[in-house]
């Protein structure tokens, strides 16, 4: 089953081509698109709102066809845009309101929702108090909040942790998962931080340059590139123990990398912590650590600009913005 499907999906500009072929499926549950600036990620998601159209291929959201049935897909889909979109003047219980009323809920459950909506994201007193006032991290739960508010069934969630610091980033992300463990809401993330979806997603999809590049569950590429970080001891006999122990590894058939005293040693199954075992103790040297590390996706994947950590002139153009 997916929620989303493309297939050779392209956007050409004159001057630039946004999306490039892209054939994709997503899964239910939360799925972290990731891409530098200017990878195609919000070319993607305005294609799926149909709010611009593919130059060719096609796409649908829970079986619709973004091109045909627009109206349908918005009634049963959420979007927090990227950019600040919020009234200054009015209260965020006024906006949510508004929005779910525009979403087609009557005047009472709208207000029952959106109270209910607020509190999930942790909107308490202030929801009373004009938008102008609030914080980038409150305005981004206003933001969120508006995309839940009709109990939709899936949410496209473009940069929702941008201008937030590394507090603010981790209770966003706390909040997204629970949008699906909660209410069993999909979602489709994006950012350009690997490592934050790395936490937060069931599946990632990983665009450059308008093309995709991979797009597996975490578990499977966590899994396939866990590594055994070890150090050990030098001896009389091996005055530099990890270099024999470098060599007796390779003798065995055991991938390693790593430089200076600790070794990556891939972790390819329980019997690699047995030959490294077997391997410190027949070189007669001491083990003096030896930790099951996993790769962060970014060490391993690391297309040009896609980063692991918050990227400064991103963090300002948006705080700025928002
Ligand atoms: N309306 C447009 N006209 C011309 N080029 C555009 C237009 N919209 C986007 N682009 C270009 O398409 C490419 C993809 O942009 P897009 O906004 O989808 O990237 P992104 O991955 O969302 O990055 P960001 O996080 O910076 O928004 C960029 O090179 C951008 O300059």
């Amino acid at each position: 089953m997916t929620v989303i499907a493309t297939e050779g999906l392209s956007k050409r500009y004159p001057k630039v081509t946004a999306l490039d072929r892209l054939t994709v499926d997503v899964a239910p549950g939360v799925t972290g698109l990731v891409g530098a600036n200017g990878a195609g990620k919000s070319t993607l998601i305005k294609i799926l709102l149909g709010l611009s159209p593919a130059t060719e291929g096609r796409a649908s959201m829970l079986g619709l066809d973004v091109a045909t049935e627009g109206a349908e897909i918005r009634s049963l889909v959420g979007y927090m845009p990227e950019h600040d979109c919020l009234p200054p003047d009015v209260s965020a219980t006024e906006f949510v309101v508004h929005m779910a009323r525009m979403s087609g809920l009557p005047p009472t459950a709208a207000r029952e929702r959106t109270a209910d909506t607020l509190r999930h994201v942790g909107l308490h007193e202030e929801r009373y108090r004009p938008i102008g006032g609030y914080s980038t991290g409150m305005k981004q739960r206003v933001k969120l909040a508006q995309a839940l508010v009709h109990d939709p069934k899936l949410v496209l969630l473009d940069e929702p942790t941008n201008g937030l610091d590394p507090a603010g980033r981790d209770e966003m992300l706390g909040l997204i998962r629970r949008v699906h463990t909660d209410f069993g809401i999909s979602v489709l993330v994006t950012s350009h931080l690997l490592g934050e979806l790395e936490r937060t997603s069931d599946q990632i999809v990983i665009i450059d340059g308008g093309r995709l590049l991979r797009s597996s569950s975490t578990s499977d590429f966590t899994q396939t590139t866990a590594s055994l970080a070890v150090e050990v001891t030098d001896s009389d006999r091996h005055p530099d123990g990890t270099r024999a122990l470098r060599a007796a590894l390779d003798l065995a058939g055991v991938k390693v990398d790593g430089s200076g005293h600790v070794l990556l040693v891939d972790l390819e199954g329980d019997e690699t912590y047995d030959k490294v075992r077997d391997a410190v103790a027949e070189l007669g040297l001491g083990l003096v650590r030896m930790e099951q590390r996993r790769h962060k996706i970014a060490e391993v994947f690391q297309p040009a600009g896609i980063t692991d950590s918050p990227n400064p002139q991103n963090e300002g153009a948006s705080s700025d913005a928002a």
